[in-house]
């Protein structure tokens, strides 16, 4: 067989607003998982597993995912020594995903930019976690420096480094997107539709307004899988979506 007839299916077309909805698979079993995306059906084409899933048969997962023609974000959150990023982001790349993160500190990003090479995964490079506001950075010994300032020095790392895409709060895209330029991916959890619980997310914006500040992809993850109806609440991301790209 040839590599290209080799390809999983990719049966959504470029451009498609559901792309850039990618929805988080934080359930506890792969059979959790399953269910809730045979309810959400052909309204999420891009999924993402993280710690959760992850450390309970979401490696597997991801594979069957690919194989049936969704993107898999891989959230890992890698950071550990040079060399153990960099092989261990050689080692996610044999899997087919498309997004890997690592935080965004140096040593870290530049390991995974290395690890990565040869293959097609973009690396994404978590800036300030959208739990965090300025209080948590003092208490995490960070001061003096503001979240936003944080991120934007981060961002500005990531891309001399090679980095493909930020992961930030919406509230830092504009700001971010002056920082890299248009031709790095901004991805922004912390987003909530209008009216649902903001739980432990801090710097929060509903998906209209991650779209106008400049995300290129929008992460949801407790408004859809922990709703009663993941499908309708999914589609109604994608529509709100599609009306601010209008
Ligand atoms: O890397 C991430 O995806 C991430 C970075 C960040 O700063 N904040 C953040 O919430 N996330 C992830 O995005 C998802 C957001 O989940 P919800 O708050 O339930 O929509 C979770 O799976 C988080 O692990």
């Amino acid at each position: 067989m040839s590599a290209a007839m080799s390809l999983p299916p990719n049966p959504v077309p470029a451009g498609d607003s559901r792309d850039k909805l990618i929805i988080g698979l934080d359930v506890p079993s792969v059979a959790e998982a399953r269910a809730v995306i045979a309810r959400i059906g052909d309204a999420g084409t891009f999924y993402k597993i993280g710690y959760q899933l992850a450390y309970a048969g979401g490696f597997e997962f991801a594979r069957e995912l690919i194989g049936q023609g969704k993107k898999v974000f891989l959230d890992l959150k890698l950071h550990d020594i040079g060399n153990t990023v960099e092989e261990g982001v050689r080692s996610v790349a044999r899997l087919g995903a498309t997004f890997l993160t690592v935080h965004a500190y140096p040593q870290t990003m530049r390991a995974a930019v290395a690890g990565k090479a040869g293959s097609s995964l973009k690396i994404l490079a978590v800036t300030v976690l959208t739990s965090y506001d300025d209080n948590d950075l003092v208490e995490a010994g960070y001061a003096p420096v503001t979240a936003a300032e944080l991120v934007a020095r981060r961002a500005g790392q990531a891309r001399d480094l090679g980095i493909d895409g930020i992961v930030c709060a919406a509230t830092e895209a504009e700001r971010v997107r002056t920082v890299v330029g248009p031709d790095r991916l901004i991805v922004t959890p912390g987003i909530r539709p209008a009216g649902s619980d903001a739980g432990d997310q801090k710097r929060v914006v509903t998906p209209a307004q991650g779209i106008r500040l400049g995300a290129d992809h929008l992460v949801v993850a407790r408004p859809i899988v922990k709703a009663s109806d993941p499908r309708a609440v999914a589609e109604a991301i994608v529509r709100e979506i599609a009306d601010v790209k209008a």
